[in-house]
């Protein structure tokens, strides 16, 4: 059986091909920077057990682009591992927001697009691309069954005095306003690979999901207990170009005194603030050069964004009662070692410190940057949304899990 994983970001696509028994994937790919200038394709075939790397420059504006080229790259000559699109069986796709109707992996139907639809004004950066990844992926796809998986469904076991907000009753009754939380499928791919490690299937883990979106949770033997963002992937942790949590006086000074309009707000939240806001960039690739070259505001930035999961891994402990491990992933986790260090720095005091050299090495795959003496272990492990996601469509197809929608 062939499965075909889409995974849209916020700024990316990544993708995989898998056959079942699902073990090493047959092509693989990552579309990055989309919608900026240089945006940078890197497709992967692994045929015959050797990696042939593919890297193309390209203008790819949008997510709907984005995906038309996944299409042709999947048969084109020199890095085509498919002679027809129909070869697929079974398309996965990952969606950002299911709000409280789609909780469970599920076949897409009509009815499941609308709900994506619905969805769109709590997931502006995420659901519109994933509609039209499902309407592209249906027409290069005719055969397959496309099914979805959702970053909220992790989440769905949180507790209500978690993922209430502090407001009257009505508004989460009648407009479902609560903490929906996501980056689920990533939290509890990672999760699961810590409890293995640490083989402790009872741990008390914080996940820690840094890419361009950003996000914690507070997991208890492989349950989701806490997260940090809510109604939608804005609250919590300073991101790419999202500002994270703020004081929600803030949007009503800016609209009464200073004549926002919501329109105004929703972009200058989601797409001018964190980062981006702090440095004018939002790829911490970019921002990391610029600190490397003495810059005040990249400095800043970065303090600012390490401050703000520190505050969190202090919450979650106290919310966990207690910490094995704390787990570094996505993007920016796996890669920026600066990151890690800042969030690390002094904190042996509770119990969390970090090896340098460790610390330091080489990207790309599992590393433990524990000190000895850490009580709590800090990992860092690569997280592989796609291969969850088409674990979890293959138990669907088997009737292990979930349900389809009607
Ligand atoms: N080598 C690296 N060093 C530091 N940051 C990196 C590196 N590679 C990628 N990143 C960061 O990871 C981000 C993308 O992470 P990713 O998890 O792929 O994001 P998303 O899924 O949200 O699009 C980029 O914006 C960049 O900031
Ligand atoms: C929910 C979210 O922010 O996802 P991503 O980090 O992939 O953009
Ligand atoms: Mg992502």
């Amino acid at each position: 059986m062939n499965i075909f994983v889409i995974n849209s970001g916020s700024s990316s696509i990544k993708y995989q091909l898998f056959q079942t028994p699902l073990s090493q994937p047959v092509c693989s790919g990552l579309i990055e920077r989309i919608g900026l200038p240089d945006a940078v394709i890197t497709h992967k075939t692994y045929t015959g057990g050797t990696e042939q790397v593919t890297k193309i420059s390209a203008n790819i504006a949008t997510h709907e682009e984005g995906m038309l080229e996944t299409g042709r790259l999947l048969t084109a000559p020199g890095t085509g591992v498919l002679q027809n699109p129909d070869e697929i069986d079974i398309v996965g796709h990952r969606i950002v927001h299911g709000g409280e109707t789609l909780t469970q992996t599920t076949v897409i139907t009509p009815r499941v697009k609308d709900e994506i639809k619905k969805l769109f004004p709590l997931a502006p950066l995420h659901n519109p691309g994933h509609l039209k990844g499902i309407e592209v992926a249906e027409k290069i796809f005719k055969r397959a069954t496309q099914i979805a998986v959702f970053d909220t469904a992790f989440h769905q076991t949180m507790p209500e005095k978690a993922f209430r907000y502090a407001v009257p009753d009505v508004f989460y009754k009648n407009y479902g306003i609560r903490v929906y939380g996501f980056h689920g499928i990533s939290h509890k791919y990672v999760a699961g690979q810590a409890m293995k490690y640490l083989k402790k299937p009872d741990a008390k883990l914080i996940t820690i999901h840094l890419g361009n979106g950003c996000s914690m949770a507070a997991i208890k033997a492989g349950v989701c207990v806490e997260t940090s963002m809510g109604l939608t992937p804005l609250d919590g942790l300073i991101m790419g170009t999202r500002c994270g949590n703020i004081d929600a006086s803030v949007l009503l000074y800016l609209m009464t005194e200073q004549g926002y309009t919501a329109e105004r707000l929703t972009e200058l939240l989601n797409k001018q603030s964190g980062m981006f806001g702090l440095t004018g960039q939002s790829d911490m690739r970019y921002i990391r050069k610029m600190l490397d070259e003495g810059s005040e505001a990249a400095k800043l930035a970065y303090e600012m964004y390490a401050y703000r999961i520190r505050k969190y891994i202090g919450s979650y402990a106290a919310a966990l009662e207690g910490l094995d491990a704390i787990v570094f992933t996505a993007g920016v986790g796996e890669n920026d070692s600066l990151v890690r260090e800042l969030v690390c720095k002094d904190m042996r005091y509770f119990g969390i410190s970090i090896e340098e050299t460790k610390n330091r090495q080489p990207a790309g795959g599992f590393l433990d940057i524990s000190a000895v003496e850490s009580g709590t272990k800090v990992l860092v492990i690569p997280t592989n949304e796609e291969l969850e996601i088409a674990d979890q469509c293959l138990a669907l197809i088997n009737n292990k899990a979930g349900a389809p929608f009607n």
